[in-house]
């Protein structure tokens, strides 16, 4: 069954100790096998063995954000892929989930049983499902997950007035995008078709909506014309959130903005519709944990299936950047008659905890699997032409034999940010496509609004750095020039930082935000823009690394330290220090800085906590040499999430063949989600 020179419990502690494990992992493996040979004394050692080894194995896996271990993807030769293969399994990938099955601590669902007498019979450790092995909490999360979303996408609303239709008719006059048969990645007859007003119907009808596409598609300008339906209809109680309080405040603010635009463009029909009922759609967003309620010290939340949200629909925006876990919660909390419409960019970096839901959701609409750029909207024949004849759109050129949720997805692609021939959008579509013939060709068409900076590393330095630090110094200088006066507005100062941002692929090393955080503090400091004497300086930029609930600050919020002039004019004294954050609603909160929850230096932030933020001009750092361990964090997710937060400029310190890497390999997260939806 297994080959090893030494115990299994023997060889994850060396795992340990190699950091091809984590303790967590090794302690995990231990718990279970031990819970198993208590259980069930019936295996012979050998199998005790197998099954340490497994549970090690899908520790490690979740700890990867994967949901489960895929039997078939277990390398027997060498499971934990080590330089030197130190243990075999001697079986077959069909023997070892045949032997799995039988064991004790794992159950096997059975397809006919309930779903009381399921959860009954299931409430094992671990769970073996279509050659997957989960751990029971994420076989519940993902299963009940996949349930909450078929039965709400299954869910129609039946009927629609005359007047709603006209209504839509008015907010999508037929006007297909300029150039839209060359920008759009559609082949051309498809780009005639208003997505925008399909979307807008598929929410309107149906329980569950999906809208994704990419930066600047349109999601909030729908989703605001789609409210405005809304409300026109019924008096609802309506929800916006986000996963971070950046993302909230973002989506207020672009909802606003999108109910300006939404009453000029409405103004020549005021004789056919109330316009005033636009005072209605709400504009203020706020964070899933705060909308579920948290409870101090607690995982779990004040709403849950028991005591569910108080709302008739909810928006979730940014949904990419939900985890498995997270969604679950969202879903028991939700009412039963109410209506989910989660927005996202379903390429973007997955979450960072386990699952990639919105990916997963999104999965069944690639039309060619090898082909990543193909997409292809797949609908049920009575919903096409249900649809058909909302839109005035003839959907049945997109009628699929196995819809899954495909009638609740929708998806945007034609961006409106970006004009199809500017930089910024066609290298993250090269990259998004991992088009590598394109991406060269996009970096040597000499974009103005694409600058590449080439790792020069030397014996005294590397030139490429120090060229990002000389840019970096320009970027800054005129925020932190408004922090010594002051006359500035805090809220002014903040936004003029917010110009420009720093991105790197890793946390540590020189090339990481440490590294970089310490360089372009060194850079400020010499052209004499910062005095960093004290830990606490002004102009010196935190982001929140943990959830402080009392305060009102959250993992990945940005404040600027600033001199808190209004306490100095009220007190006559010196000014004191504060942390300033604009929150949600617009408005500034000031912290001491001394009350701050653990937090870090923020010029350079990692991609991953830039996700929902958006810089006018963005550059992005790659490592010099990147480590096994590196190289598969450096993923094509990545490189087009740090591109598409840039609005004008981006630059990229790196090396071409890093960058290349980077944008051929795609985000691999082991979920049995996409199944389950698509089945
Ligand atoms: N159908 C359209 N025709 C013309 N302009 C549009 C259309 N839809 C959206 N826009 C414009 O494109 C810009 C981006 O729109 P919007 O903010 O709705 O996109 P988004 O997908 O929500 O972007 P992000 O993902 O960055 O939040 C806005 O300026 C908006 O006015």
């Amino acid at each position: 069954m297994i080959q090893s020179k030494q115990s299994i419990k023997a060889l994850l502690k060396s795992w340990e100790i190699e950091r091809l494990i984590t303790p967590l992992d090794r302690h995990f493996a231990l718990e279970l096998a031990e819970f198993h040979r208590q259980q069930l004394d019936q295996h012979n050692e050998s199998h005790n063995e197998l099954f340490l080894l497994i549970c090690a194995l899908l520790s490690h896996q979740l700890s990867q954000q994967h949901t489960c271990l895929p039997i078939e993807q277990i390398s027997l030769d060498n499971p934990m892929n080590e330089q030197t293969a130190q243990c075999k399994i001697t079986c077959s990938h069909a023997e070892l989930m045949a032997l799995l099955s039988q064991f004790s601590a794992i159950g096997v669902p059975q397809d006919s049983v309930p779903q009381d007498s399921l959860q009954e019979s299931s409430s094992t450790p671990l769970v073996l499902d279509q050659g997957s092995l989960y751990l029971q909490r994420y076989y519940q999360f993902e299963t009940q997950v996949a349930d909450k979303l078929r039965y709400l996408a299954q869910d129609e609303v039946q009927g629609l007035p005359t007047a709603t239709q006209e209504t839509l008719n008015i907010l999508f006059p037929h006007n297909p995008p300029k150039n839209a048969a060359t920008e759009s990645p559609f082949p051309k007859h498809e780009s005639v078709y208003d997505w925008q007003k399909i979307a807008t119907a598929t929410a309107f009808t149906k329980r569950l909506a999906v809208i994704t596409g990419g930066p600047g598609t349109g999601k909030t300008t729908t989703v605001t014309k789609l409210l405005f339906l809304m409300t026109q209809e019924a008096d609802l109680t309506i929800k916006l959130v986000a996963p971070t309080g950046k993302a909230a405040a973002r989506l207020s603010e672009s909802i606003k903005a999108s109910k300006v635009r939404l009453k000029s463009e409405l103004a020549p029909f005021a004789d056919k519709i109330d316009i005033n009922s636009l005072s209605r759609v709400p504009e203020e967003a706020s964070t899933l944990h705060r909308l579920l309620g948290v409870i101090p010290n607690s995982p779990q939340f004040r709403h849950h299936k028991d005591n569910p949200l108080r709302l008739d629909l909810l928006v979730v925006d940014e949904a990419s950047m939900v985890d498995l876990p997270m969604m679950h919660k969202l879903l028991s909390a939700l009412p039963s008659h109410a209506r989910l419409i989660l927005l996202g960019d379903q390429d973007q970096l997955a979450s960072v905890e386990a699952g990639a839901v919105l990916a997963d959701i999104c999965a069944g609409l690639k039309a060619d699997k090898s082909q990543s750029e193909k997409w292809q909207m797949c609908y049920s024949a009575p919903y096409a032409k249900r649809l058909s004849q909302l839109t005035g759109h003839d959907l049945s050129g997109f009628i699929s034999a196995s819809p899954g949720i495909g009638d609740s997805l929708c998806m945007l692609m034609h961006s409106h940010r970006f004009k199809g021939d500017a930089g910024i959008g066609q290298l993250a579509s090269a990259v998004n496509n991992s088009d590598k013939s394109r991406i060269m060709q996009v970096w040597q068409s000499g974009y103005d609004e694409l600058y590449w900076i080439e790792h020069q590393k030397t014996s005294t330095g590397n030139a490429g750095l120090e060229q990002l630090l000389t840019q970096s110094v320009s970027h800054y200088r005129a925020y932190l020039e408004m922090a010594k006066d002051p006359q500035s507005d805090p809220l002014d100062i903040i936004e003029c930082y917010n110009e420009f941002r720093i991105l790197c692929a890793m946390r540590a090393g020189e090339y990481g935000v440490d590294g970089i955080n310490q360089g372009v503090k060194d850079a400020l400091k010499q052209a004499k823009l910062i005095s960093p004497e004290h830990e606490f300086y002004p102009g010196r930029p935190v982001i929140i690394q943990s959830n402080d609930y009392n305060l009102g600050l959250f993992n990945g919020d940005i404040g600027l330290i600033l001199p808190d002039s209004a306490h100095q004019q009220a007190t006559h004294t010196a000014p004191r220090l504060m942390a300033h954050f604009i929150q949600a609603d617009g408005s500034i909160l000031k912290v001491l800085p001394a009350r701050l929850p653990s937090h870090d230096t923020c010029f350079a932030m990692t991609v991953h906590k830039s996700q929902g933020s958006e810089f006018s001009k963005v550059a992005m750092v790659l490592p010099l040499w990147p480590s096994q361990a590196q190289k598969q964090l450096l993923t094509k997710e990545l490189v087009y999430t740090a591109i598409t937060r840039a609005k004008h400029h981006f630059t990229c310190l790196g090396s071409q063949t890093v960058f290349e890497q980077a944008s051929l390999q795609a985000t691999k997260r082991s979920s049995g989600l996409a199944r389950r939806l698509w089945l």
